[in-house]
């Protein structure tokens, strides 16, 4: 019987070509973790972002993760302005720092740099022996729905929730048996690449 389960890809070939994405992850359960963030980059890369417009980012574990996304998201804003600041600042309005245009003759354009368009939360969360992961668990899954509502960038739920390590691998294509599962990295890549471009065209008033 086929399965009812899993996301049902949509008819839009979304172009990454313009977004920049960052990743978060945890550093508990490594091997796991190496295996998502790899899944989640080639399906940002196989939808055209540029290498340098994804950032990666890690934090000890999952329970850092909405925090760290808040700062991340925060940073780059940050960032963005410093260089248009950077860039007014080569204007020459009057100031008396000279003009990096005219000093150097080229253009001084801004690094690839900008606020994310996304960012994907991955983490491993492996339940042990107390209810440490029941607590982490729900307040990093509530925590990282607010960052996002609050912020106005999506944040993919990249955090396995797995009662034992076997469910852990399989939802890493990393599975013991035949069935090595799927790697839900490249899932979280690809949706990272439809919220991001929704996100603009819906701030834009535009519904395709
Ligand atoms: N047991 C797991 C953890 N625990 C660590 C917490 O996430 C946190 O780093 C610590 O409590 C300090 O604040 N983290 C995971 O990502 N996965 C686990 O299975
Ligand atoms: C998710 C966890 O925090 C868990 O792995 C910790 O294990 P334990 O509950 O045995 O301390």
């Amino acid at each position: 019987m086929s399965t009812i389960k899993g996301i049902s890809q949509t008819e839009v070939a979304y172009d990454g070509s313009a977004l920049r994405v960052a990743i978060v992850h945890a550093r508990w359960n490594r091997v796991i973790i190496d295996a998502l963030v790899s899944g989640a980059v080639a399906k940002l890369k196989e939808r055209g972002v540029k290498e340098n417009n994804i950032i990666i980012q890690s934090v000890p574990g999952s329970f850092e993760l909405p925090f760290a996304c808040q700062k991340v998201i925060a940073g780059s804003h940050i960032q963005a302005n410093a260089n248009a600041t950077d860039l007014l600042g080569g204007l020459n309005l009057g100031s008396s720092t000279p003009n990096p245009i005219s000093r150097s003759g080229t253009p001084a354009l801004p690094t690839a740099t900008g606020p994310f368009d996304a960012v994907i939360a991955i983490g491993v969360l492996i339940k042990g022996a107390t209810m440490h992961f029941e607590y982490i668990c729900d307040s990093v899954s509530h925590a990282l729905m607010r960052v996002q509502l609050d912020t106005g960038v999506p944040v993919i739920f990249g955090v396995l929730t797995a009662l034992n390590d076997d469910q852990a691998l399989e939802r890493a294509g990393l599975g013991k048996g035949e069935d090595k599962g799927h790697n839900h990295g490249e899932d979280w890549g690809i949706a990272a690449i439809e919220m991001a471009t929704q996100t603009r065209r819906w701030g834009e008033g535009k519904f395709v």
